[in-house]
């Protein structure tokens, strides 16, 4: 099959509203996060390396104010490497000052951070605790990016001690707020865990959309269907054919409903149901498109259909 023919070009966002996919809860959790501010030194924001320009939260900034900020973005296995140099030069322009790729499972380049940390805030005057020798830091983030992760693996890494904060693979796992939690005996450091927050103003449906494929919104919010069509139209485009071999199927396909129904087959979700025709009852046997499609993006999100950078 010739590429072109796979691709679908713009891809129809169908006039959705993104409005209602930013949880009530989220606005609260602000709040409590800016009421601690005073006690926070360096603020790391943790996000997802593959939408590493998009989905950022800009009330981290605007309201949490100017503090020493350090940008993590973790699962760097599941990005595109490649896009490295790009993204952090667009970094740049946005004014970031310094970027960290990590990957919390693997324990790949958190030994970064705590330097990175000590830099940032040696290099800003501690006017309100200049007397108090502990570092305090905020890890800020929205959903599902791997805070928790990333705040366990920085304890294993330090302190040899396990879990301190629960992970967990739908957005919204930490809603408790503001845990103090120690990351390190000398220098002594201690984090305020947070829990995720969603922009309330989402640019446009395509950043919601990617925000969704990484699993930050919870899926029942944008559709499972919905996610796994832009998911194909996103393989396709990249392109990122992966899912071809995944899945065993002859070659790339643009229709979402008929890859969705060879993967309901290849995987034996079939549904029997009973139709009515004019001369009787009918057993038939119909594809499963909701396990298809919970199927696809749960590969995708493990990095199963290979990696890519959205941005
Ligand atoms: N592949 C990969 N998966 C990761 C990485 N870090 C975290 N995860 C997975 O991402 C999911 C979310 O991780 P959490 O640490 O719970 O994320 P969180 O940001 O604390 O989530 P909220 O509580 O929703 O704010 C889990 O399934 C983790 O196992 C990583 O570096 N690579």
């Amino acid at each position: 099959m010739r590429l072109y023919s796979v691709l679908r070009f713009p891809y129809d966002f169908g006039g959705r509203d993104v409005a209602h996919w930013f949880p009530g809860h989220m606005a609260k959790g602000l709040k409590q996060m800016r009421a601690k501010l005073t006690k926070v030194d360096c603020i790391v924001e943790v996000h997802d390396a593959r939408i590493p320009l998009s989905g950022r939260n800009p009330f981290f900034k605007e309201y949490l104010g100017i503090k020493p900020h350090l940008l993590i973005l973790n699962k760097l296995d599941l990005c595109d490497l490649s896009q490295q140099n790009r993204i952090i030069k667009q970094l740049q322009k946005q004014e970031v000052g310094k970027a960290i790729y990590t990957n919390s499972i693997q324990e790949e380049n958190i030994k970064e951070i705590v330097p990175a940390i000590l830099e940032r805030v040696n290099s800003n005057p501690r006017f309100h605790r200049a007397e108090n020798t502990e570092i305090c830091i905020m890890v800020t983030g929205i959903p599902n990016v791997g805070k928790s992760s990333l705040i366990n693996s920085l304890r294993r890494m330090h302190l040899k001690k396990g879990k301190a904060s629960r992970v967990g693979g739908e957005p919204g796992i930490t809603r408790s707020v503001l845990h103090k939690i120690q990351i390190s005996e000398n220098p002594l450091i201690y984090l305020l865990d947070t829990p995720g927050v969603l922009s309330p103003r989402i640019e446009n449906v395509e950043t919601g959309m990617k925000l969704a494929l990484c699993g930050t919104i919870l899926d029942h919010l944008v559709g499972e269907d919905i996610i796994a069509d832009y998911l194909l139209y996103t393989l396709n485009n990249y392109p990122q054919h992966r899912y071809v071999q995944h899945y065993e199927l002859d070659g790339p396909c643009s229709d979402t409903e008929k890859l969705l129904k060879k993967i309901a087959e290849k995987l034996g979700k079939t549904q029997k149901v009973k139709a009515i025709t004019g001369t009787g009852d009918v057993n038939i046997t119909i594809p499963n498109y909701s396990a298809a499609a919970y199927d696809f993006i749960r590969a995708f999100r493990k990095g199963d259909l290979g990696r890519v950078t959205l941005d």
